[in-house]
């Protein structure tokens, strides 16, 4: 689960989130929606204690991000993944499978880069891959790394329509992980994800799918 509380925070005299309320329960796969510049990374990274918290608490997995446990927990598929340029898809599996806290498994790698198609790719040089590749391998690591919070920013972020689709498969097939993902997409969103953490004005309010479509629906037929 991934519980947040009066999360609350200013760059300077802007402020972004404020009082900042969100309970995802275990298995849920909820959006983060809002506009461009509602906050929704700042929030994200605030999470991941890339950003100081100047207020309130986040608990992932049951643990506090005050903590330094909870990375056993979580794993985080940023917008631009920074892979290693002068590696293969494999070796650069396997170098962030060394960052991981358990001994390098190389079926689970096998297994992980089959699961996103990537396995007859697996030895060339990630510069011939494609953005949809690229994120595809960003996958395999998180789905290496096996944690049960998956929390993805904008995870079709440029990719065509058949990139995006392969995406969305990946990340529907995925069992028992409570995910936070941010995307501007109603239609994957409605395809991938149980609820909607809507951030608007510095609040969040959450809904259930299909109540967040229907309310979408009405809003764009005004
Ligand atoms: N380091 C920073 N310093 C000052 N202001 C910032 C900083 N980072 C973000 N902001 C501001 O905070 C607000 C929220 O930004 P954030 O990137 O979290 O929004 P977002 O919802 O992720 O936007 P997008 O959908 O465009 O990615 C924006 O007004 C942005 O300009």
């Amino acid at each position: 689960m991934i519980k947040i509380e009066n999360l609350t925070h200013t760059f300077g005299k802007k402020s972004v989130l404020e009082q900042v309320q969100l309970y995802i329960e275990e298995g849920e796969r909820c959006a983060l929606v809002g506009r461009n510049g509602a906050g929704k990374s700042t929030m994200i990274h605030l999470m991941l204690g890339l950003l100081p918290i100047q207020q309130g608490t986040v608990q992932l997995g049951g643990i506090s991000n005050r903590k330094q446990d909870w990375k056993k927990v979580v794993s985080y598929l940023p917008e631009k993944f920074h892979l290693y340029p002068h590696l293969t898809g494999i070796e650069n599996m396997r170098f962030f499978a060394s960052l991981a806290p358990k001994k390098i498994d190389e079926e689970q790698m096998l297994e992980k880069l089959e699961s996103v198609s990537l396995s007859n790719a697996r030895n060339d040089m990630i510069t011939t891959y494609s953005k949809g590749m690229l994120q595809r391998l960003g996958l395999a690591v998180m789905l290496y790394y096996d944690s049960d919070i998956i929390i993805l920013d904008e995870p079709t972020s440029g990719l065509d329509p058949m990139g995006r689709e392969e995406i969305l498969n990946i990340i529907r097939a995925l069992e028992n992980k409570t995910i936070l993902m941010a995307s501007h997409h109603l239609s994957e969103i409605e395809k991938v994800c149980t609820h909607v953490a809507f951030l608007e004005n510095g609040k969040i309010e959450k809904f259930e799918i299909n109540d967040f479509m229907d309310i979408h629906m009405k809003e764009t037929k005004k």
